[in-house]
């Protein structure tokens, strides 16, 4: 049996501390196989039914990266435009992505006819295979902090937009599109706390007792 002793504990506890949404990148390149690595270990996250319905899409190629990033850019413009007066200007001034600088981008579906799993789990609630990416996306944000690399996630684009530019099968949901590497510093807050946009609240706030 696997023991975990208290030392480790308190480096697990840190280590839930000190990871963050990054979006300011060192441009140096990730080590060869870094992000493979990293999917390696998302794949041993929970899945509905062991569905394994996380499906990946290391972008490498310029054009498509350009055009993602273009897709952001458009996006952020609309998002801004949803907010006034001194929401909208703080809103500008926040930085929403790493698109540009992260030498790793990431593309993570979900796959919602996969047989693997036979349905198990899935039939009340299907939502259940994007809970289950979602999951493999967190610990994947753990295991690359554990190796002092940056993962930012980027949502403020238009998801049949990603899916055209990727040229993904049809089946596929898009989940997310996360930027790797080498943060430029590091912090125990999150960055929009540190903006003044939204802080941490206790968890005793969130819990209710029956
Ligand atoms: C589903 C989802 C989607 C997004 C995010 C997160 C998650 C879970 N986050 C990151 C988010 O802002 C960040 O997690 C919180 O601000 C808390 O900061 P830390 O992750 O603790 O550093 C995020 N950040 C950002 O700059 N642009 C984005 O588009 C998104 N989108």
């Amino acid at each position: 049996m696997v023991e975990f002793d208290d030392t480790f504990r308190r480096q697990l506890h840190e280590l839930f501390v000190w990871r963050r949404d990054v979006r300011r990148f060192r441009s140096d390149p990730l080590p060869e196989g870094a992000i493979d690595r990293l999917i390696e270990t998302a794949c041993l996250s929970p899945s509905v039914g062991l569905s394994q319905p996380w499906r990946f899409v290391i972008v490498d190629d310029a054009v498509r990266r350009r055009a993602v990033i273009d897709d952001f850019r458009a996006c952020n413009a609309d998002a801004l435009s949803c907010y006034s007066g001194e929401r909208a200007a703080r809103y500008a001034t926040l930085k929403l992505s790493g698109l540009e600088q992260a030498p790793g981008h990431l593309a993570v579906f979900a796959d919602k006819t996969s047989d693997i799993g036979h349905g198990l789990g899935r039939a009340t609630m299907p939502e259940t295979t994007e809970y289950s990416v979602v999951a493999a996306i967190t610990a994947m944000w753990l295991a690359a902090r554990a190796e002092d690399i940056g993962l930012g996630w980027v949502s403020i684009l238009n998801p049949d937009r990603v899916h055209a530019i990727l040229d993904v099968p049809e089946t596929w949901k898009f989940i997310a599109y996360l930027c790797i590497g080498y943060p430029e510093g590091e912090c125990d807050r999150p960055e929009l706390e540190q903006a003044k946009w939204e802080h941490r609240r206790r968890a005793d706030e969130f819990t209710l007792r029956r």
